[in-house]
């Protein structure tokens, strides 16, 4: 029995108690272990305890109808809740604070003090003190898995990590947010940037902020992590230059296609002759011939650049409720099956 602990309980998290239930509580390729929930904890919508096992069906039942009555317990200190329960395993997918990484730098590292290992989709605490986390997860012996805070459920991490170790990676480039993505898309067919924002916050791709999207934040952060996973470097923020989307107009857009060209929101980040490691998160006009141009919606498309391989390009989901909601459940088998 794998017993797991929901910190934050919105969109992600009910995607990921959705495939759960799908497959019966039964962990595929991990000797057919049992998963059971034994905490809820979200400080909006409220909390649940439970030693024998929360019953998902019904929570999320009334989830879908925004109903959060079940999570009738009211507790206010999170950290103290992560450390007391008995569980092996957190899901922090509580929201993203890309300047400080707070609450979930908290959640994670009482976690870890406390014996559990940590599934996340929380970009904050990878773009800010990454390299503190893993080592504190290494001292503790425990497992950080983080698949899901670049490109949702669409595996770059673990290939970053594990398919292309020893290329010599020398540039991670392309799109990285999928809420920008869906509205210069909508755009293109002629939707105003509000309707369209509006309905990627519906289809749950947006952050609770969604300025992080279309400011460009989000793909910061992502900036961020690559440059810890790929170059084991921490990048400050305030030297990365960084444009969103919000001033790109739909004549903007009309423009760039009567030229055969569309907007694209990029993320780079890069290693220079002097290895030196930089970041760069701006709108791109892209040409008809550029593998960028035809990615579309909330998808996302990631070019690695590496002396080995030369160019290797992964394109998938790059938010969403049951794509992210994978990536802390192929995580939770990795660690599972470790
Ligand atoms: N949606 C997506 O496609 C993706 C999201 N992510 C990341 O995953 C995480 C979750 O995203 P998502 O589910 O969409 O976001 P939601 O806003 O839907 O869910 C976050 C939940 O956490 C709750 N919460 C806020 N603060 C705390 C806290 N201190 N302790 C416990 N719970 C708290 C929120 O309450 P309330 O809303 O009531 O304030 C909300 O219920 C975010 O960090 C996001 O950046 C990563 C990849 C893709
Ligand atoms: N808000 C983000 C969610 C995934 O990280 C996005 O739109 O890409």
């Amino acid at each position: 029995m794998v017993k797991i602990v929901y910190v934050g309980f919105g969109i992600v998290s009910q995607g990921l108690a959705e495939i759960i239930l799908r497959n019966k509580s039964v962990l595929p390729l991990a000797k057919n272990l049992k998963i059971q929930t034994v905490g809820i904890l979200d400080i909006m919508k409220g909390s649940k305890i439970d030693a024998n096992g929360i019953n998902m069906h019904d929570v999320l039942t009334n989830a879908n109808n925004d109903d959060y009555s079940l999570l009738s317990e009211n507790i206010l200190d999170i950290p103290k809740a992560i450390q007391e329960i008995d569980a092996d395993i957190i899901i922090e997918a509580s929201f993203t604070d890309i300047k400080t990484g707070q609450p979930a730098i908290s959640h994670i590292e009482t976690a870890l003090n406390s014996g559990k290992h940590v599934v996340t989709t929380n970009k904050g605490p990878f773009a800010v003190a990454h390299e503190h986390i893993i080592n504190l997860a290494k001292l503790k012996g425990k497992m950080v898995a983080i698949e899901g805070t670049v490109m949702s459920g669409t595996p770059i991490i673990n290939v970053l990590n594990n398919g292309l170790l020893g290329s010599d990676i020398t540039a991670v480039s392309g799109i990285m947010n999928g809420t920008s993505n869906y509205i210069l898309s909508k755009m293109e067919l002629g939707m105003s940037y509000n309707d369209a924002l509006s309905q990627a916050q519906k289809l749950g791709y947006a952050e609770a902020d969604p300025t992080s999207d279309v400011e460009g934040l989000d793909t910061l952060a992502k900036v961020m992590i690559l440059a810890n996973v790929v170059f084991d470097v921490q990048l400050i923020q305030e030297d990365i230059e960084v444009k969103g989307i919000s001033k790109i107009t739909l004549s903007d857009v009309k423009e760039a296609a009567a030229n055969n060209k569309r907007w694209k929101l990029t993320g780079s980040v890069w290693k220079d002759q002097e290895g030196m490691v930089h970041g760069l998160v701006c709108p791109k006009l892209i040409s008809m011939n550029d593998s960028l141009y035809g990615i579309s919606d909330a998808t996302n498309a990631l070019k690695i650049t590496s002396s080995i391989l030369g160019d290797t390009t992964i394109v998938g989901a790059g938010a969403g409720k049951i794509e992210t909601g994978f990536a802390l459940y192929n995580d939770i088998i990795s660690i599972v099956n470790r």
